[in-house]
């Protein structure tokens, strides 16, 4: 069966059409890329899927969450299937974090909240064990001080770390990433994409990484759906869309991307 399945999603705001016709499946462990240039529709896409998408958005067609319609249904009833199956991860941490807290803080809930799914409870002392193992599972290094810290107190790269360690603190099936790098430089980009394809392939996550680098999408993901104007345009292999893209919004994400290789003497 499918983790995540959707069936002719579209996203309107009014009579405007922000999304269409957008269909793809993930299976557990798999790995999709959506890729496509800034306003295609990605991030609407993947808040759709999550039944989050922001007020005044409605979607229609078919969004199933591990078995369960999402589209159409009270958030009261979608929230627990979230939580359980699907957690997500954004480009900016700092929007996901909570500036007047500190990262301990912040780390404990989805320890504690999942540590309640599985009926038990957790004293101080575990609490504090399972924070440090989930900065040491991020590669933090000194995660005492990472934890005493405000978000602002950190680096760039240490916030996305325990953005995803708190994603993972919830033992999701599916991550979704949405341009998870896009805000760090490049060497804190290529870590950060490191850990989390390590991460994915050791705890057998399905997942949804978003990005308008096509090049970054093909070093994660086994498959690539190219989206462009609210639709996908393309869908396929990785290797298979690099050689012998058929759209050509696709041939012109890949002809970019190598021209900037050509230029920075990448490729021979
Ligand atoms: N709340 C909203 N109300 C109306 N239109 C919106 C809203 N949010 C996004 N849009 C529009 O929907 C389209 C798709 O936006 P979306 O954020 O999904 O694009 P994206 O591909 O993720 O781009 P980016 O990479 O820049 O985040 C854009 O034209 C955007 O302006």
């Amino acid at each position: 069966m499918s983790l995540l399945s959707t069936l002719g999603l579209s996203i309107r705001a009014g009579t405007r059409c922000l999304v269409e016709d957008v269909h793809f499946s993930l299976a557990p462990g798999d790995r999709l890329g959506l890729v496509g240039e800034s306003g295609s529709g990605k991030s609407l896409t993947a808040l759709a899927l999550l039944g989050l998408l922001p007020p005044g958005l409605v979607a229609s067609g078919s969004v199933r969450l591990a078995g369960q319609q999402v589209i159409g249904r009270p958030d009261r009833q979608i929230a627990p299937v979230r939580g359980a199956v699907a957690a997500m991860v954004f480009q900016d941490p700092r929007a996901a974090l909570d500036p007047l807290m500190t990262l301990g803080a912040q780390l404990a809930v989805p320890i504690r909240r999942r540590a309640k799914a599985e009926g038990r409870r957790l004293s101080r002392h575990d609490l504090r064990d399972r924070k440090i193992a989930a900065l040491e599972r991020v590669a933090i290094d000194a995660p005492e001080r990472v934890l005493a810290a405000f978000p602002h107190q950190v680096s760039g790269g240490q916030r996305q770390r325990v953005a995803i360690a708190m994603a993972l603190a919830c033992r999701p099936q599916l991550l979704i990433a949405d341009e998870p790098t896009t805000a760090l430089d490049v060497s804190t980009q290529a870590e950060v994409l490191a850990l989390l394809d390590r991460l994915v392939r050791e705890e057998g996550l399905a997942l949804l990484f978003i990005s308008h680098d096509l090049p970054v999408v093909a070093g994660i993901a086994e498959r690539v759906a190219v989206m462009a104007a609210g639709r996908v345009v393309e869908t396929g292999p990785v290797a298979e869309i690099f050689s012998t893209p058929r759209a050509p919004y696709t041939q012109a994400l890949i002809a970019a991307a190598r021209r900037l290789d050509d230029a920075l003497g990448l490729r021979r």
